[in-house]
């Protein structure tokens, strides 16, 4: 099994690192030609104008479209969330152009600056009720975007509650349409549609396996679910972070100690 892992910029080698861990290739893609070579893509966080200035540069959009297209499992995590979104807010002076095909609007910056970053344990009981172990998970949020709103087709993985004071905008006038973007009790940090998986958090970044390893092989096994580009697109099979049957991944075993990047 090989992934491909868009290499322009970002946690790409991070990426490529967790999936060694679970015994898959990941490799590097940064022209168009390599996405022939595999059957999934991940497009790793980072910083969501520059890499599509690089992707823009490389002419990766065309056939980033037509990866999507085709029904092959792509999961963006946080920038890479971005650039599979429908639509963005909050971008820069003169708005960066993205992939598409997840049917959502994504804030950008939704959670403020870097200096803003946090990490959250993440409520999402259906995953200990199905796979056993803590009912949460740890979410790494690196200056990262959060989806305003899903299609009909797009199911909501894995939403956080976020207090008033803490929901933060750029008061920068090139950060548009926050008045779009109010406050919410919950905002949505994971979403799947068909072969399209994104998370506004960084599964590459944790240390606790458990949910490294469950987020991973939730995505490696959407693999085996749409196939090699057979997805029509629409909702997926499953709700919820919950689907990674059959393997021993070791939920039940005791969960290691997470080991915070912001400490
Ligand atoms: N950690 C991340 O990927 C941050 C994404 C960032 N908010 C952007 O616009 O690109």
């Amino acid at each position: 099994m090989v992934v491909g892992v868009l290499a322009l910029q970002g946690s790409f080698n991070e990426h490529i690192a967790a999936l060694k861990r679970l015994g898959v290739k990941g490799v590097e893609i940064r022209k168009p030609d390599q996405l022939q070579n595999v059957s999934s893509l991940i497009i790793p966080g980072g910083e969501s104008t520059t890499m599509a200035r690089l992707a823009e540069y490389h002419n990766l959009f065309p056939a980033l479209r037509e990866f999507v297209k085709m029904g092959k499992p792509v999961w963006g995590t946080c920038a890479g969330l971005i650039f599979l979104a429908n639509k963005a807010v909050g971008q820069k002076l003169g708005g960066q152009e993205l992939v598409g095909g997840l049917d959502c609007t994504v804030h950008r910056n939704f959670f403020g600056s870097q200096i803003q970053s946090f990490e959250a344990e993440l409520s999402v009981p259906a995953l200990a009720s199905q796979e056993g172990g803590p009912e949460t998970f740890r979410g790494v949020f690196i200056r990262a975007p959060a989806v305003l709103d899903v299609g009909p087709d797009v199911d909501v993985l894995a939403d956080y509650p976020v207090p008033s004071n803490k929901v933060l905008y750029s008061s920068s006038t090139v950060e548009i349409q926050e008045e779009n973007a109010m406050p919410e009790k919950k905002v949505i940090v994971a979403v799947r549609q068909g072969n399209l998986l994104g998370t506004a958090f960084h599964p590459e970044l944790t240390a606790d396996t458990r949910c490294f390893l469950c987020r991973h092989s939730y995505f490696l096994k959407m693999m085996s679910e749409v196939g090699e580009g057979t997805s029509s697109g629409g909702k997926g099979t499953s709700s919820g972070i919950v689907v990674v049957g059959g393997e021993n991944l070791g939920f039940n075993q005791q969960p290691k100690i997470d080991l915070p990047i912001f400490q």
